[in-house]
């Protein structure tokens, strides 16, 4: 019953704003999923995850009617990630982030059935074997993305001027310059630990192109931090019936077999 689990807030197709197919017809490795911890397995072949980020390929923010894109110049290899479980040298190109129209939930994965209220995804793609994102993103190991929760808490100082940019892009389709942003102050400070598993792309075309890095420890921002996110429109300007842009995650996918890999025991 609801009562049981309510404080986990048992989470139903009700809640996302994206009304879009819930599952792809013959998609075996969808994403999100729920990360059932005592079913991972620890692979000690996994390496540590290198990831070289330079703040001045930081390049603007855009609000694409569905999160808010941090984007990076990803014309060179200035910034990229490799190592963890990754055999090639994938280049940044944007981070964005899901979230709830409350505290209680807001994130695209879960731990143990585990929602947290926001979900920041890194996004990058393998620059060895492909010459364009649009290309990488229809290939098998095409993309990387590095998937951090959010939790409610102190005041995250590094998420601040990115914040004080918000209300510059508060529409669908609007853009603003922002520079010198280093994506790395968003990671888990404590431990590098993560879970990895090959899935989708989350909004549509939902590829499966992605190598999903999940982080076990989550970083903290602030309620008011949040609140700029919610402040966020999923409309363009001249649109009559404005929206909030809240909920913008995709339920959970079967997981159809595949197994989680950890990096830890
Ligand atoms: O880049 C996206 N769309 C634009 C596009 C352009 C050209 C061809 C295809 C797609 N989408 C997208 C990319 C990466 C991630 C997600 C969505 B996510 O699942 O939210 O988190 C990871
Ligand atoms: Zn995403």
């Amino acid at each position: 019953n609801l009562t049981a689990c309510s404080s986990k807030y048992v989470l139903s197709a009700v809640h996302p704003m994206w009304k879009g197919p819930l599952v792809v017809p013959g998609g075996d490795r969808q994403s999100p999923i729920d990360i059932v911890v005592r079913k991972s397995v620890f692979d000690s072949e996994l390496k540590p995850l290198k990831p070289k980020y330079d703040p001045d390929t930081c390049q603007q923010i855009y609000n694409n009617g569905y999160s808010f894109l941090v984007e990076y110049d990803d014309t060179t290899d200035k910034s990229t990630l490799s190592g963890g479980p990754l055999q090639n040298s994938f280049r940044l190109c944007q981070f964005h982030f899901h979230w709830g129209e409350n505290n209680d939930w807001g994130s695209e994965h879960t731990v143990d059935k585990r929602l947290f209220p926001a979900e920041l995804h890194l996004v990058h793609w393998n620059s060895e074997k492909y010459s364009l994102f649009e290309e990488a993103v229809m290939e098998d190991n095409g993309l990387a993305v590095i998937g951090v929760f959010l939790k409610v808490g102190k005041r995250h100082e590094g998420l601040q001027k990115l914040v004080d940019a918000l209300p510059a892009i508060r529409h669908k389709g609007s853009e603003v310059e922002f520079s010198h942003f280093d994506p790395g102050c968003l990671l888990p400070s404590d431990t590098n630990d993560y879970w990895t598993y090959h899935g989708s792309l989350t909004t549509p075309p939902l590829t499966e192109s992605v190598t999903w890095i999940v982080m076990k420890q989550h970083i903290e921002v602030s309620h008011d931090q949040l609140a700029v996110f919610r402040s966020l429109q999923f409309t363009a300007v001249d649109e009559e019936v404005q929206k909030s842009m809240v909920n913008n995650f995709r339920v959970q996918q079967p997981l159809r077999g595949r197994t989680v890999r950890s990096s830890f025991t």
